[in-house]
This record gives structure tokens, C-alpha cells and sequence, in this order.
């Protein structure tokens, strides 16, 4: 038996749906707050599946962990230095800012590779790479790497690619080291700023962040506090994609536009009608055909890609040939031939997709390949002719909090049920 989420597609949306917190800084707030030595109150958390693998993870190290809603308090003032080498480590990526949050406190870290979307390869050279340059050994053995160091000591860290991961946790263990720590290169996602606030509020001293030099200055102790966490920008632009798509008149309140600003240009580009109203951003169907954009992903404040794979079904519903060039995660297509079974028509290439629209979709089953993957296909179901159904969709409820009731208070016509497989 697997879970499936189906959609009848082609009822117009409208009405009001709220952001929920990032879970790309949830993901790092979490294991941030087992730096402090007292309780870490966090306000705004998703209800996603991630979140309960990290409270999972927190419990092995015996914290004390109080989930109520959208607030989360870790308490590490009982922690053990215990290794992470459950299978709860492999249900997400972020599991790997344990290792910095752990080196940083204990000098010392035992965990399993991470999960998370296989997007093709995604190694963790440059998280290792900083570890040893502020002292760390690593050995790896049997899918788990054992980091100890003596000390750690504050150096310079060039990041050969401004990776968001490596940059947070570097920041992580460098809070704790002796003396400065420069990371050069570093990147400038909005979730690393919210990160930096924390530890910040913490007590830690942090300069640079959002700029591509952070220094850290390393202390002996951290404290206890509170932080509410940003908007999901990545959550917000899915349901952007959504209004633009199936809706008529749709408010996406909870959003900090400035995060968006890539993708807010490029459905305008597209002829979409939006009007940005503090932190709403109401967006109006779409009359007529809509027009054919270029795509590239980067690195912030570039297109992100994690909004690549849900636009790339909004593209279906242009007029003539997309292009849309991966420049993250070369391989990260894998909704293309999902997109195809619902009538889509986009051909492959190198690092790149062409969406030649405009193609009607038909409800069909398909599978969530991946977090983003999922999005697209949810996209895909509003719009489409029947049912269509989507398998897999723990890789949605990574990342999606409630996606399913808050699209049937738009309108949407979802249910979850179970199929044979
Ligand atoms: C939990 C989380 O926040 N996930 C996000 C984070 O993933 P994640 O932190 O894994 O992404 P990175 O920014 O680290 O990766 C970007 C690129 O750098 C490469 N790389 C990365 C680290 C490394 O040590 N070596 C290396 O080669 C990756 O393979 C990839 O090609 O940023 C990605 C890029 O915005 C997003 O898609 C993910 O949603
Ligand atoms: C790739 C993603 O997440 P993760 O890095 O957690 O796998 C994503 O959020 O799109």
C-alpha cells in the first residue's frame, strides 16, 4: 500500500493562504540551539516531517524537546554526546548541521551520512573541508564520519563554491572555536542571515552575514533565547506558481517580497498580474496565453532552484519553447518526464530543459521524484483535466506544511488515500 495525495484538477482558486516558517532555516535552527546551554525557544516552526526527524534526533541526545504548534523548545542543558547513526539521520539533508553544531560544543561528532533530495550527486567536501581547517579529523567508515578535534581553532575558509550548507555549518562549530574565523565565499541565502540572528541572540559574534565575507569570533558560552523564524520564500513561491496557474484571485500573506524578487520578475515577464501589498502578495489569474521566459538558476539573490521545478510546470502553459538552465543541481529534471505523462512536452538536455507550450495537461499517476519534484506535480494536478495522483508524497511532507488543507481552503479538490502499489 502507498499513500497518495489526488487531485481533481481544473476548479479555479481563491480565497487566503498563510507562509509558514523556512524550512531551510528551521532545518539549521534546530540543531543550532544544542550550541546553547540553556533552552532555545523557536516560534513559527513548520509542521513538517523534517522537523520530526530533528526532534527525533534532539531526543537521542537527550534533549529535552516540547512541541506545541508552530512552537518548538529545545532544552540542551541535559545533552549526551551520543552519535546520530539512526535511521532518522537519513530522512533529511539537514541532519548534517548536527556536525557542526556538535563539534562546535563537544569537540567531538559521530553521525551517519545525511538524506535528503537526491538532486544527483551532492557531496559535503566543502563542510569537511572547514571542519579541518578549524582542527578537525575526520575518518569515514561504514556510511558514518567521526569528526574529533583537540581544539578548534578560528582560520580563513575559502569556499570554492558559496555553498548555503557549508556556510551554515561552518558557522556552527566557528561560534565555539578559539579566535576569528573568515569564511570567504560564503553564501547569502536568507536562511543563513536568520541562523546568524539566532546564534547571535545566543551570544555569539557574528559579522558579514548576507555579505560574502562572515566573520565569527568565537566565545566559550551560549545562552538560552528566543527567535521567531522567517517566511518560507520557497513555500511562498510555490504558492505564487499555484495562484498564477489555478487561481483568480489569490493573497499570499506572510512573505518577505524582497526574497522572492527573481521569481516575482519572471511571472510578471510571463504576464502575470501581482500587486505586492506589505507582506501579501495578491496575484490575479491569468487572461489569454502566457508568455515564454528563459530561466537560469543561481545562487541567491539569483533564481532559486528549488522554485526551478514548480515554475517549470507554469511553463508548460506558455505560448512557444522555454528555456530553463540548471546551474545548481545539473540534474535536477527528474519532474520533466512526470510533467510528461500528464501531456507536457519538454526534451532533455545537458544541465538543461526546453518546455515547448502550451500543452494541455490530463490528470494521470505520477510520482514525487523529490521534495520540489512533488511541488511540480501538485502544480501540474490543479490545472489538469481528471484526477491526477501523486505517489511518494513523504518527499512532499519534507517540506510542505498542511500543502493539502491549504489549497482546499483556496478551493482545491484533494483528498489522501491509499492505493496498491
Ligand atoms: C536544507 C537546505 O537548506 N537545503 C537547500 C540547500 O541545500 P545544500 O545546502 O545541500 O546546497 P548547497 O548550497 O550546499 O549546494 C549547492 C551546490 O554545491 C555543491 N556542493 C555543496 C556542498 C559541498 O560540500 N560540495 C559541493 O560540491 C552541491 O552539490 C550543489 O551543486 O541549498 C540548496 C541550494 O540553494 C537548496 O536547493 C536546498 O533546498
Ligand atoms: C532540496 C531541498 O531540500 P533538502 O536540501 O532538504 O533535500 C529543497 O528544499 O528543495
Amino acid at each position: 500500500m502507498a499513500e497518495v495525495i489526488a487531485i481533481d484538477g481544473g476548479y479555479k482558486l481563491n480565497g487566503t493562504v498563510r507562509i509558514s516558517g523556512a524550512k531551510n532555516a528551521t532545518v539549521a535552527l534546530i540543531p543550532a540551539a544544542v550550541l546553547s546551554e540553556g533552552p532555545v525557544e523557536i516560534l513559527g516552526v513548520p509542521e513538517i516531517s523534517d522537523v520530526a526527524a530533528l526532534a527525533t534526533l534532539l531526543k537521542e541526545l537527550k534533549c529535552d524537546v516540547e512541541i506545541d504548534g508552530e512552537r518548538i523548545k529545545v532544552d540542551p542543558t541535559h545533552m549526551e554526546d551520543m552519535p546520530l547513526t539512526s535511521d532518522a539521520v537519513n530522512k533529511l539533508r539537514a541532519s548534517y548541521y548536527f556536525m557542526g553544531a556538535l563539534l562546535g560544543k563537544y569537540k567531538r561528532v559521530k553521525i551517519k551520512m545525511p538524506g535528503g533530495c537526491y538532486l544527483g550527486p551532492r557531496p559535503i567536501d566543502l563542510h569537511l573541508k572547514g571542519f579541518e581547517a578549524l582542527g578537525a579529523k575526520i575518518t569515514y567508515e561504514d556510511d558514518t564520519y567521526l569528526l574529533e578535534a583537540d581544539e578548534l581553532i578560528g582560520t580563513s575558509i575559502y569556499l570554492d563554491f558559496a555553498s548555503v550548507g557549508a556556510t551554515i555549518n561552518i558557522m556552527l562549530a566557528a561560534v565555539k572555536a578559539q579566535g576569528k574565523t573568515i569564511i570567504e565565499n560564503a553564501a547569502k541565502e536568507p536562511e543563513i542571515i536568520d541562523v546568524a540572528n539566532l546564534l547571535t541572540k545566543m551570544g555569539a559574534k557574528i559579522r558579514g552575514v548576507g555579505t560574502d565575507t562572515i566573520t565569527i569570533e568565537g566565545v566559550e558560552h551560549l545562552n538560552g533565547t528566543f527567535h521567531e523564524i522567517i517566511p518560507d520564500r520557497i513555500e511562498a513561491g510555490t504558492f505564487l506558481i499555484i495562484a498564477a496557474a489555478a487561481g483568480e484571485k489569490v493573497i499570499v500573506q506572510n512573505i518577505i517580497p524582497q526574497h522572492l524578487e527573481a521569481l516575482i520578475s519572471k511571472l510578471k515577464e510571463m504576464g502575470i498580474k501581482m500587486d505586492v501589498v506589505g507582506d501579501s502578495i495578491v496575484v490575479y489569474g491569468r487572461e489569454g496565453d502566457l508568455k515564454v521566459i528563459n530561466i537560469k538558476t543561481q545562487i541567491y539573490p539569483g533564481f532559486a532552484t528549488d522554485l526551478q521545478q514548480p515554475l517549470t510546470t507554469l511553463l508548460t502553459q506558455a505560448n512557444g519553447d522555454s528555456h530553463v538552465e540548471e546551474t545548481i543541481y545539473i540534474e535536477r529534471f527528474k519532474h520533466c518526464p512526470q510533467l510528461d505523462k500528464m501531456g507536457a512536452n519538454i526534451d532533455l538536455e545537458e544541465a538543461q530543459s526546453i518546455v515547448h507550450g502550451s500543452t494541455p495537461l490530463h490528470g494521470a499517476r505520477v510520482e514525487a521524484t523529490d521534495l520540489r519534484c512533488g511541488a511540480a506535480l501538485v502544480v501540474a494536478g490543479l490545472i489538469a483535466q481528471g484526477r491526477t495522483e501523486i505517489t511518494n508524497v513523504y518527499h512532499i511532507d519534507r517540506g510542505y506544511d498542511n500543502i493539502d488543507h491549504k489549497l482546499i481552503t483556496l478551493g482545491a479538490h484533494i483528498t489522501r488515500y491509499n492505493i496498491d502499489e
